[in-house]
């Protein structure tokens, strides 16, 4: 079975990671960006470097996605694969680009994962205003340091990206405790194996 756990920036993503590591220690865990050696050259080029073209920003992104597919999805195919962000965060961050319609986008990431889909996407979903406190309590990255107002619109796109890529998706109210949260995935991943 292989999920993801998708939100943006600090949803709480790596903190139900780190839970469900512990209660699913057979799973394998692993990211997009930089789920793989290449992957995460890429990741410090995409987040750390200095791109100019937002068009080389998606080509990077479907490469570290792809290279995961390959080298880390595929060949555990037979686990629990734990994946924080996939697709649906490849989707969700291109579509507020412009750059082409969501179509292509679905065309590009079925390129890039050769259909290998996640089976179920957690989108783990803030409010404005507890996006804004998590966001004063870091330093920020180049996606980040695009703003508040950024982020709600592409928390908005993660939901219609698992919709457009038609993966089972669990819209969970970001802004509960850590347990309840980490309660309501292991249910449903218990439920499903
Ligand atoms: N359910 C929660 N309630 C309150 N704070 C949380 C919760 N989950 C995570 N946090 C805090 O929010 C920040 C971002 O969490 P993190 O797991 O790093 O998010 P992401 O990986 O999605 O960027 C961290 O300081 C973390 O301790
Ligand atoms: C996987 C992926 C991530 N991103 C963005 C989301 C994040 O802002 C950034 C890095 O993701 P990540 O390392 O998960 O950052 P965070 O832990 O802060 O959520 O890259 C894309 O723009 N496209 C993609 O395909």
């Amino acid at each position: 079975m292989y999920i993801a756990i998708e939100g943006i920036d600090t949803a709480g993503k790596s903190t139900q990671i780190e839970a469900l590591r512990s209660l699913f220690p057979d799973a394998l865990i692993t990211k997009e960006p930089g789920g793989t050696t290449v992957g995460t050259e890429i990741r410090n080029m995409v987040l750390h470097g200095n791109l100019k073209s937002k068009t080389a920003e998606l080509l990077l992104f479907l490469a570290d996605r792809a290279e995961h597919t390959e080298s880390v999805i595929l060949p555990n195919m037979n686990k629990l694969i734990i994946s924080d962000r996939s697709a649906v965060s490849g989707m969700a961050y291109a579509s507020v680009q412009n750059l082409c319609d969501e179509p292509v986008l679905v065309m590009l990431n079925r390129l890039a994962t050769g259909g290998t889909l996640p089976d179920t996407v957690f989108i783990l979903k803030l409010t404005s205003e507890e996006l804004s406190y998590r966001l004063s309590q870091k330093e920020h990255d180049v996606i980040e340091s695009r703003g508040t107002e950024y982020l709600l619109g592409i928390q908005d796109a993660l939901i219609a990206s698992a919709y457009a890529l038609g993966i089972q998706t669990v819209v969970i109210d970001a802004t509960q405790s850590i347990d309840t949260i980490t309660k309501e995935i292991t249910t449903f991943i218990k439920g499903a194996l």
